[in-house]
């Protein structure tokens, strides 16, 4: 006879206590100087502060004339001043006259200003009059000082912090980055992350379908999670649900990659071989039992400095698993401050009427209405359901309660990549 209780008790922890176990096992990884072109997605591993002030130079923000500004005094429609015109300033040239008090000099958006001049009134504001050999302008109305220059260090300041060690490196960090020639940045080492499949029901996604089989679509979700939350992925051949050759494989795994990641075999089944693995002397469990559903099962353990995390194979539950646990570790790894899925306040658009003593985190969608953010259950989230995974761009947390949850309840909101708001 099979003896379930060899896969050993399973005390529930909850979910917030989960996390900090596997917090309390995590460090930073190595880091790496790479390309700028490179950077998008990775998370800064030095705090980088300005090397100059930005801008640097006082610049024209149109294309007009830079002029001293006390010559427009007293300026109107029928009294208008007259400057001569005496240099042309094209971005990236400096100016190669001293203006005086009568002068201007033609400027081009972006040009550096004439130290003398304190304004830079635009075209359309002027008119240009060929007057005795000498080019002029009229201008009708009085410009105040400062008008159109950018002073130095408008946006930046020598010394400020530009960006902060732990930040991911998007779009708006690769322009400030280049804008002070930091073409190149430290930036920490993506986790490899080393994803095993188990079930000996596991066909691969190429291979044609076979009765009482599924192919392998946790792997490819995991994948892309993992990725998304920065990590580097070695999809490794599906385990068939034999414990010794599952031991042996990772094992293997433990001495290449850095983290591991399992689904499927987690419960209480005959061939759910994870769940005895994690009691093998050379790991230390961290937990195999968290109040949520989807995804009770889910379970961590801890070989030296890396961490195994054995998800459950029924994709809803992997998907939430690895959502609430792997990504926050592959965060961290990367020096991320605030490493968890952002949480909002919604509304529940529908009533919720299941009843749960774990807490839930249901599959949703939001949406905008009136001025509110609504939260749509899936129509079908059990952890077997997979088709919903993707109509989803959030978690609804429906905490343990014996009633159902009447639609128009202000509910917890966790945001998945997607969300269009993170
Ligand atoms: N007697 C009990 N049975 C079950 C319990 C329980 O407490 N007592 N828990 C249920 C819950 S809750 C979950 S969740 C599942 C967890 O199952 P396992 O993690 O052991 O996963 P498997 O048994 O290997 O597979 C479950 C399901 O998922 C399919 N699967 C597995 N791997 C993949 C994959 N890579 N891609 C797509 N689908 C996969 C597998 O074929 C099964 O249908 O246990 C319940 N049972
Ligand atoms: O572990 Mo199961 O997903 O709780 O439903
Ligand atoms: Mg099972």
């Amino acid at each position: 006879m099979i003896d379930n209780l060899s896969k050993g008790p399973r005390n529930a922890i909850s979910v917030k206590e989960a996390q900090q176990r596997i917090l309390s096992q995590l460090h930073l990884g190595g880091n790496e100087r790479i390309d700028l072109s490179e950077a998008r997605g990775r998370y800064l591993a030095e705090t980088i502060l300005a090397p100059h002030p930005y801008p640097h130079f006082r610049r024209a923000g149109m294309d007009g004339f830079a002029i001293i500004s006390q010559d427009t005094c007293g300026a109107q429609t029928d009294q208008p001043v007259w400057l001569e015109i005496v240099d042309e300033i094209p971005a990236g040239a400096l100016p190669s006259i001293s203006l005086e008090s009568g002068l201007a000099s033609r400027i081009m958006t972006g040009a550096k200003v004439p130290d003398e001049a304190d304004a830079v009134v635009m075209f359309e504001m002027t008119e240009q009059i060929e007057q005795g050999g000498r080019t002029t302008i009229q201008i009708k109305r009085e410009i105040e000082p400062g008008k159109n220059i950018t002073p130095i260090g408008f946006e930046i300041k020598q010394d400020d912090l530009l960006i902060k060690e732990g930040t991911r490196i998007s779009s708006g960090e690769i322009s400030v980055l280049a804008t002070f020639g930091i073409h190149q940045v430290l930036v920490y080492k993506k986790p490899v992350v080393a994803i095993f499949s188990t079930g000996s029901e596991l066909l691969d996604i190429d291979e044609a379908l076979q009765d009482g089989k599924i192919r392998n679509s946790n792997a490819y979700m995991l994948a892309c999670q993992i990725r998304d939350a920065g990590g580097e992925v070695i999809i490794l051949d599906a385990i068939p649900d034999d414990l010794q050759i599952a031991k042996a494989r990772v094992t293997e795994a433990f001495e290449l990659y850095d983290m591991v990641v399992t689904t499927g075999g987690v419960s209480v089944g005959d061939f759910d071989i994870m769940a005895d693995l994690v009691q093998g002397e050379e790991l230390t469990l961290l937990f195999n039992k968290v109040t949520m559903r989807p995804g009770s099962v889910t379970t961590a353990a801890v070989r030296g400095r890396k961490l195994l995390f054995a998800l459950s194979g029924n994709p809803g539950a992997c998907f939430v698993g690895c959502e609430m646990f792997v990504r926050p570790a592959i965060g961290v790894m990367q020096g991320k401050d605030h490493p968890f899925l952002k949480e909002i306040t919604g509304i529940l658009a529908t009533d919720f009427n299941k009843i749960n003593n774990f807490t839930r985190f249901v599959r949703g969608h939001l949406a905008y209405e009136e001025g509110q953010v609504l939260v749509y259950p899936a129509s079908l989230d059990e952890s077997s359901v997979m088709v919903t995974i993707k109509d989803s761009d959030c978690l609804i947390v429906i905490p343990p309660v014996s009633q159902a949850v009447p639609k128009g309840q202000k509910v917890q909101v966790l945001l998945l990549d997607g969300s269009g708001i993170l």
